[in-house]
């Protein structure tokens, strides 16, 4: 339990209760809706440098001291988070805050256990918006599960390297621990989340070291993109030679000898492959997944969300289903990622643990990044991400995407061989991919836009609304399939259509007046732009 403490802030003194743990000791002020250290913010970014003492006798936790007494000594950078435990002093490299909200106790440690593996060594996270997620703020990581060791006299909601809300929670009020639990749906035969068992260095080529090495990113270590890269063709000689690798960790990926799949080469793909799907919206995804087309039985594809909303569709089809995303990840080597973009980063979080070397990661998420993908997965995961439109459901799509640094040849051939069952399918530049949601994947709206407004005229010139619709409807499909199959300009059909004098330069005439032309050009820039925005969100 904490101590009651005095303590001048501001020039104004403040009975509290002093708690904390990890990187600083915490000044929690029932009078004040946060939780503030001497320093500093609970939860907030990092002071850099950080602070190498204790501010005042009487200051809480240090390695050598213990919860709610006073520190003996001074303070260390940080609590242990490499190889030891929490209350004992670091062994090696710690972090000073862990980015990722939620992330369970650094990979499958527990409280006051030692920690399985490195923890990612990235920068404290500025000041960003709350979780959704009630969490335990401890060490390095949040927690959700009450120590037993320790008293925490309070909850509040916020996560590790985030603000805290104003909300503290008395311990009465506390939700249950299995409702705070991000794999609360979770089977309990779940196998262990196989996370990293070595750490070691990694090859690597920082510029410095290995001049010469194609690898061209320079920061190793502290970039996540340079660990794994496909480019670095270092040997572990070469960064032993280099003094300032030495104390550089990476994580490994975990070791694990799972058959990728069975295929007769390329695009052959037999029933033993396996899917996933996390965050599947319907209809469109099971389609791209290739049910209908046979290329993959249903009964092979495992499909997650927390509601049966969907899931419902998705077992009608013969697909099996579960709540639990992890288990998605366990039981399959391809999963797509389908959620809508703002669930997204608390998905890659909750199920980054469980993601290794063998899996592909697709995500066919508008606006988020490969970058961001990357950074949120495990340096090795292997990640393409794609942009289907909904034509995809009737094989009459068009999809483009882009590979990550660790998918080779090999994968992106894969994806494109088994999706182009459902339609164009195109490997390209991944900014051309926002382009492609303005053109396409949003750009499927406009045309049913298009086509109601078609039928709409027809209704008011007095044609049964039906028949209009189906007129509408045949009248862009065969527009479409002149387009595709004669190869020409569209202003060269539209001009074979034109009369001099006739009907269709009057009507053009009207679509010019109302701007058709400036309107469409101003919706794909509106949705291109908003793709490339919500990467920022
Ligand atoms: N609808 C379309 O034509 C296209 C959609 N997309 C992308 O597909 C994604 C889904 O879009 P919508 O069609 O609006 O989807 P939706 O709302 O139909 O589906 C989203 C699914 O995510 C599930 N979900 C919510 N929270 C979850 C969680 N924590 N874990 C796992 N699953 C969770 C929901 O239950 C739902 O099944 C978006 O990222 C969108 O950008 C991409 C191209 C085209
Ligand atoms: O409206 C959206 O954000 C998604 C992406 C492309 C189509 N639908």
């Amino acid at each position: 339990m904490g101590t009651v403490l005095v303590w001048r802030l501001s020039g104004v003194l403040w009975r509290g209760e002093a708690w904390g743990h990890g990187d600083s000791a915490v000044w929690m002020l029932p009078a004040l809706p946060s939780l503030l250290s001497s320093e500093g913010t609970w939860g907030q970014s990092c002071l850099d440098p950080f602070p190498k003492s204790q501010p005042a006798p009487g200051s809480l936790s240090s390695s050598a001291g213990t919860w709610g007494q006073p520190c003996p000594g001074p303070f260390p950078r940080s609590l242990c988070s490499i190889g030891g435990t929490w209350e004992q002093p670091c062994l090696g490299l710690s972090p000073r805050c862990q980015p990722f909200p939620g992330i369970l106790s650094c990979a499958g440690g527990t409280w006051g256990q030692p920690f399985p593996a490195a923890l990612p060594r990235r920068p404290c996270s500025s000041l960003v918006s709350l979780s959704h997620r009630l969490v335990w703020g401890h060490g390095d990581s949040p927690v959700l599960s009450q120590s037993p060791r320790v008293p925490v006299p309070q909850i509040s909601v916020g996560t590790w390297g985030q603000p805290f809300s104003a909300l503290l929670l008395s311990p009465g009020s506390l939700p249950s621990m299995r409702s705070l639990s991000p794999r609360s749906h979770c089977p309990a035969s779940l196998p262990d989340i196989p996370v990293p068992q070595t750490v070691r260095a990694w090859p690597c080529s920082c510029s410095p070291c290995v001049p010469d090495c194609p690898c061209p990113i320079a920061q190793c270590g502290d970039s996540p993109a340079h660990q794994g890269h496909p480019h670095c063709h270092c040997s572990l000689t070469q960064v032993g030679a280099c003094a300032s690798h030495t104390s550089r960790i990476h994580p490994q990926p975990p070791l694990l000898h799972v058959p990728l799949w069975d295929r007769d080469g390329i695009g052959g793909i037999t029933s033993q492959w396996k899917w996933g799907c996390v965050g599947p919206p319907w209809p469109l995804t099971p389609f791209i997944l290739c049910v209908p087309q046979g290329k993959v039985p249903a009964s092979n594809i495992l499909a997650s969300a927390p509601s049966d909303k969907n899931l419902d569709a998705w077992r009608e089809l013969g697909c099996r289903t579960t709540h639990c995303n992890l288990e998605v990840v366990h039981r399959s080597t391809l999963v797509f990622l389908a959620t809508k973009p703002h669930i997204l980063p608390g998905v890659l979080e909750e199920i980054r643990p469980a993601v290794g070397s063998h899996h592909i990661v697709v995500s066919l998420v508008a606006g988020v990044t490969i970058q961001t993908l990357q950074r949120l997965l495990p340096p090795w995961t292997k990640v393409l991400r794609i942009m289907p439109n909904l034509p995809c459901v009737v094989q009459a799509g068009a999809m483009v995407f882009s590979r990550g640094n660790n998918a080779g040849d090999e994968e992106a051939a894969l994806l494109k061989s088994l999706l182009s069952s459902c339609g164009l399918c195109e490997e390209v530049p991944e900014s051309y991919i926002d382009i492609h949601t303005g053109l396409s994947g949003s750009g499927v709206a406009y045309v049913y836009l298009f086509a109601e407004a078609l039928a709409e005229g027809a209704v008011k010139m007095g044609m049964p609304g039906a028949l209009a619709s189906r007129i509408a409807a045949q009248t862009l499909l065969g527009a479409a399939k002149m387009l595709l199959e004669t190869g020409e300009h569209p202003a060269k059909l539209r001009g074979d259509v034109c009369t001099p004098g006739g009907t269709t330069i009057y009507a053009l005439h009207q679509l010019e007046k109302g701007a058709l032309r400036a309107t469409v050009m101003d919706a794909v820039e509106a949705a291109t732009n908003r793709a490339c925005d919500m990467a920022k969100d």
